[in-house]
């Protein structure tokens, strides 16, 4: 099953999905000198192949920057706590192409459902774990793409991220998910990219870290964009 956001994830060379998080729980609010529309230009520029919003309430979002995100013309991922058939259809309403589903909310059976269904709505199912137990036995759909978060959402980001959730649950999510693999959320300096590459990762989704530091959200981009693109033949 093709859709956008899959696509165009499939071809990039440098997979970064670059998110925009208005707050963060731990470092505070991200876009006080910006706005929505200008970061996502600047990711665009930067060379990103997709967008990345959290549209809840405990990150300061809401659903209009999905809009104001898509209209770069690139495929945009809605962060959120989505639990049903109606929160997707809200979420395809909004102009986004790809929906997360979070095992850590979900029970198995629901997942696979609301993957399902987000696929009949040209909906890429983005569908994040955080433990073996989550994987154990998921068998989602073709053109799902499978994400490991590297943080524990029940801690509501105030843990210092990292990659190591991603090394942990690397080969148990490979022998249940045939399509792409992503490592999410945690992922602090262009470094951890290039780590999540060499386990072997196809992609990596950056928020916090493009938002905040010394640089601007391009200049930041681009550096992660740089680490994505690394060739890895002499690290192994
Ligand atoms: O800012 P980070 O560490 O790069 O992480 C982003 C993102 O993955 C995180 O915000 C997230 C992971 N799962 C979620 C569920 C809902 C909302 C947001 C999230």
């Amino acid at each position: 099953m093709s859709t956008k956001f899959y696509d165009a994830l499939a071809r990039a060379g440098s997979a970064l999905i670059a998110e925009i998080k208005p707050s963060s729980p731990k470092v505070g609010p991200l876009l006080a000198t910006t706005s929505v529309a200008a970061v996502a230009r600047e990711y665009q520029m930067a060379g990103a192949p997709c967008l990345s919003v959290t549209t809840g309430a405990w990150h300061g979002g809401n659903l209009a920057m999905i809009s104001e995100m898509a209209r770069t013309g690139l495929p945009v991922l809605r962060k959120d706590f989505i639990t049903s058939k109606r929160h997707l259809e809200d979420t395809r309403d909004a102009g986004a192409s790809a929906a997360l589903l979070t095992c850590t909310l979900l029970r198995k059976a629901d997942v696979i459902r609301l993957a399902q269904d987000a696929l009949a709505m040209q909906l890429t199912p983005f569908v994040e774990v955080a433990s073996a137990a989550e994987l154990d036995g998921l068998k989602l759909p073709d053109g799902a793409i499978l994400a490991i978060n590297n943080r524990d959402i029940r801690s509501k980001e105030t843990d210092d991220g990292g990659i190591e959730t991603g090394r942990a649950l690397y080969a148990a999510a490979r022998s249940v998910h045939d399509g792409l693999l992503i490592s999410a959320s945690g992922l602090l300096v262009p470094e951890d990219v290039k780590i999540a590459k060499v386990i072997g990762f196809d992609g990596y989704l950056v928020g916090t870290a493009l938002l905040s530091g010394p640089h601007s959200p391009f200049e930041t981009a681009c550096r992660f964009i740089e680490a994505a693109n690394t060739k890895i033949e002499a690290a192994e």
